[in-house]
């Protein structure tokens, strides 16, 4: 009833993108909800589920991003939020590394991390050369009501269910879409430095100094995201990533207290709300090492780990029931071919080829040569 519901305002929106000259009115007739293109590709979803694969499934982090020339030419032309926030656009975008690169077995909904505070009501600019700028970022616990809560998810973001829409039918079928939101601990990071730090100690002395208040905003975007996931995967996303970025500014103690136990709700909110259609979803908490047992635990399919992370001993924490995703150093794709084919195939020689999604272990870096991502997916397949 719930999902009914909420698929028919997706596809009225979609009405209303049409009729304000957003989408073609091809579009619209490749849009019913239940008809998405039969997918050709499900080598992700299977080592999700820890089913057997015929080659392991490879996709990159940030592979839609300024590594590639017409992401670049695309960007000279139109602001980043404003991407995010039209579903054309964002599909456009989502498309290019699939449309570059045959041998990707997934694709990621162009979007951003940090739509979530501006669905709270913040500010967020992505100024070019520095990042992304919170103006007016939460100084102290009062600054809380300032956030516009409850917010409804379903209207508030509602330009990336539609981005994730209309992307399954230009997808055509060829591989997977994932959805993915941040996690509530790196958001609270970015809400309270106004951006990136190198310490997250704004934000760390809010744990300690106020931690009762922490847990109110944390608690706050557990919510949100829950809700957001939701969304994504009703809109059509295949697998739902949450990217725990900002792990790395906390030890186990800090983590284990405030943001594990938001990870673990999220899993079991986003499950019991979706029930029979349900899908996969993966954690990677970057610099998580200490936890890997825990988020091991915590109600995720994947665990993706970054690149400091010994394959070997990352299983040897997980167990046989997790599927794990990496983790080669992005910096690897600055070897020349030969040495980064070669240390792909150590890399899945210490995964081994069940439960196992390729990936680089944090996003691509901007300036890479393309080319290198063709000789990383290429040496993926053919191990
Ligand atoms: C922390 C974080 C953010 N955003 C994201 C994270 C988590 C993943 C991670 O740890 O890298 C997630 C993200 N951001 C972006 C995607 C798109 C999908 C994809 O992976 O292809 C995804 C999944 C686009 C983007 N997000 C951003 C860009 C580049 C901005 C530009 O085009 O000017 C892109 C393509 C900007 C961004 N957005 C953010 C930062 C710190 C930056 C600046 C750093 C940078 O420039 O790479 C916040």
């Amino acid at each position: 009833m719930g999902l009914k519901k909420n698929l028919t305002s997706v596809t009225f929106r979609l009405i209303k993108s049409l009729s304000a000259g957003r989408l073609q009115s091809t579009d619209l007739h490749t849009m019913g909800q239940h008809d998405f293109p039969e997918l050709k590709n499900d080598r992700l979803l299977k080592a999700a589920k820890g089913e057997a694969v015929d080659k392991i499934p490879v996709w990159i982090m940030r592979q839609a991003g300024r590594y590639l020339p017409e992401f670049r030419e695309f960007r000279s032309k139109h602001d980043f939020f404003k991407i995010c926030q039209t579903p054309e656009l964002a599909c456009e975008i989502t498309l290019q590394p699939i449309d570059r690169f045959p041998e990707l077995d997934a694709s990621i909904i162009f979007s951003d991390i940090l739509v979530i505070p501006q669905a709270l009501g913040m500010t967020v600019e992505m100024r070019p050369g520095v990042g992304p700028v919170l103006p007016e970022p939460l100084v102290s616990p009062e600054d809380l009501a300032r956030l516009k809560f409850p917010v409804d998810v379903s209207k508030e973001l509602s330009y990336v269910m539609e981005a994730i829409t209309l992307t399954r039918h230009k997808l055509r079928g060829r591989v997977p879409l994932i959805g993915f939101s941040g996690a509530p601990w790196t958001l609270m990071g970015y809400m309270i430095e106004g951006g990136g730090s190198k310490t997250m100690s704004k934000s760390k002395k809010w744990l300690y100094e106020h931690p009762a208040e922490s847990k109110k905003l944390l608690s706050i975007l557990t919510s949100v995201v829950s809700d957001y996931l939701v969304g994504q995967a009703k809109a059509g996303a295949q697998l739902l990533q949450v990217f725990e970025s900002n792990a790395e500014y906390l030890g186990p103690e800090l983590f284990n207290e405030f943001a594990l136990p938001c990870i673990r709700d999220i899993s079991e909110k986003v499950k019991r709300e979706l029930g029979d259609d349900k899908v996969p979803m993966t954690i990677f908490a970057k610099g998580a090492h200490y936890s890997l047992e825990e988020l091991a635990q915590s109600g995720y399919e994947v665990v993706g780990i970054d690149w400091t992370v010994d394959p070997s001993l990352a299983r040897l924490k997980v167990g046989s029931n997790v599927t794990l995703q990496g983790n080669l150093d992005p910096c690897a794709l600055y070897a020349d071919n030969e040495q980064l084919a070669q240390r792909t195939h150590q890399m899945v020689d210490k995964f081994g080829k069940q439960r196992y999604i390729a990936n680089l272990g944090h996003g691509i870096y901007p300036d890479m040569d393309p080319a290198k991502v063709e000789v990383f997916l290429k040496a993926i397949h053919s191990h």
